[in-house]
């Protein structure tokens, strides 16, 4: 192990860096080979000394969140993985939430504001993630009437940052160029440390309710995680088309490939029916783009994060 690492691992607490850590585990999917090292950090300072040691040790380094959005190799991944469990939740004012990165916003985020009658966040409810991939993708979810699509960027009014170049700064919410799946994260390796959301006041019966009328949807279309591991849409948005209509069409809904499937309910999430490889998975995939390309004339692009050797 380079000497940075070695200094990195007799700063944290014992055991919170480790050799050749199996991830599927960390990942919604249940899928992949191991990290050839884990290192997990709870506060920004660790988190800063994390990424100061890998870059100076220049070796590869990846972020791993709530592991809900990814497919991990079932080669593992090379270098460090660094999970962000920055811990710690607290009020700026009584309108504005500061949340560490690695605090999941459902159900953490959710069940908090929601008691407190606090609108802005209850909209993403079920909806797996920690804070720095809520906004890596701008998280999202449709409006209550459903008219329109909600996202996270509406109530981040600042963050703590540790950016590309090393330097730990506040930044406001439009440093972060938000777009649908998007943000400045997917285009340069900064990381977040904390996040600020500035929230409404809302009479908590009525937020319960969109918490009811969400939770439903998901359950109408979604797998149930415990069931069914997935790692959400498999394909980005093809707007006023629908990815998984396109899939659909084409008659995949319900294939099987190994132990992997196009799920049965909603046919842009590919599940692990038990044991599925990542192979496995990008067989599906490359199935789904194929026949979609062929059949319709549309070209899907992957919306997950592929991470390691697959
Ligand atoms: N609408 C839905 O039903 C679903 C939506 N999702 C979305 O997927 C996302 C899942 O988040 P999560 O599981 O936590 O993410 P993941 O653990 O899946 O990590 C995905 C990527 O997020 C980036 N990332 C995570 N934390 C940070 C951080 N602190 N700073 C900078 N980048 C970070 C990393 O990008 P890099 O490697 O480039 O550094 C990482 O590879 C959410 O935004 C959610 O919207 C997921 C499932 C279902
Ligand atoms: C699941 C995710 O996000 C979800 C998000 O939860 C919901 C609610 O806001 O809107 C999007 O789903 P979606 O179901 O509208 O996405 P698509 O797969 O493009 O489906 C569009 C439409 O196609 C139709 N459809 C879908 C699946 C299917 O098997 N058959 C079918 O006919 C449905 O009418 C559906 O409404 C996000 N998906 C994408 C790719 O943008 C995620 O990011 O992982």
């Amino acid at each position: 192990m380079p000497h940075e690492l070695e200094s990195l691992a007799r700063l944290l607490p014992p055991g919170r860096v480790a050799r050749d850590v199996p991830l599927a585990p960390l990942t919604t999917f249940r899928i992949g080979g191991p990290a050839d090292l884990l290192v997990r950090v709870t506060t920004a300072d660790e988190m800063v000394a994390a990424i100061e040691a890998v870059r100076s040790a220049g070796v590869p380094w990846t972020i791993l969140g709530a592991g809900a959005n990814v497919l991990v190799g079932d080669g593992g991944v090379r270098g460090v993985v660094i999970r962000s469990e920055i811990d710690g939740i607290e009020w700026v004012d009584p309108l504005t939430l500061r949340a560490g990165a690695g605090v999941r916003t459902f159900p953490d985020l959710t069940d908090r504001t929601v008691a407190a009658g606090l609108a802005g966040l209850h909209h993403y409810v079920g909806i797996p993630s920690s804070v720095g991939g809520a906004l890596w993708q701008n998280l999202h979810f449709l409006s209550p009437d459903r008219s329109r699509t909600c996202f996270i960027e509406e109530v981040v009014v600042g963050a703590d940052v540790l950016t590309a170049e090393g330097e730990r700064r506040r930044v406001d919410g439009a440093w972060f160029e938000f777009g649908y799946d998007d943000s400045v994260l997917h285009h340069s390796p900064h990381v977040v440390l904390t996040a600020d959301f500035r929230l409404e006041r809302a009479p908590v019966a009525e937020l319960r309710e969109v918490v009811r009328a969400n939770l439903q949807w998901r359950d109408d279309r979604h797998p149930d995680l415990w069931l069914y591991p997935s790692a959400g849409s498999i394909f980005k948005k093809i707007e006023g088309i629908g990815a998984g209509r396109l899939i659909d069409q084409c008659g995949l809904k319900g294939h099987v490939h190994g132990a992997a499937q196009i799920f049965h309910k909603h046919a842009n999430i590919i599940v692990n029916l038990g044991g599925a490889t990542s192979a496995e998975v990008h067989a599906l995939i490359d199935l789904a783009r194929e026949t979609v390309l062929r059949e319709t004339g549309y070209e899907l692009e992957v919306e997950i994060g592929l991470l390691g050797d697959s």
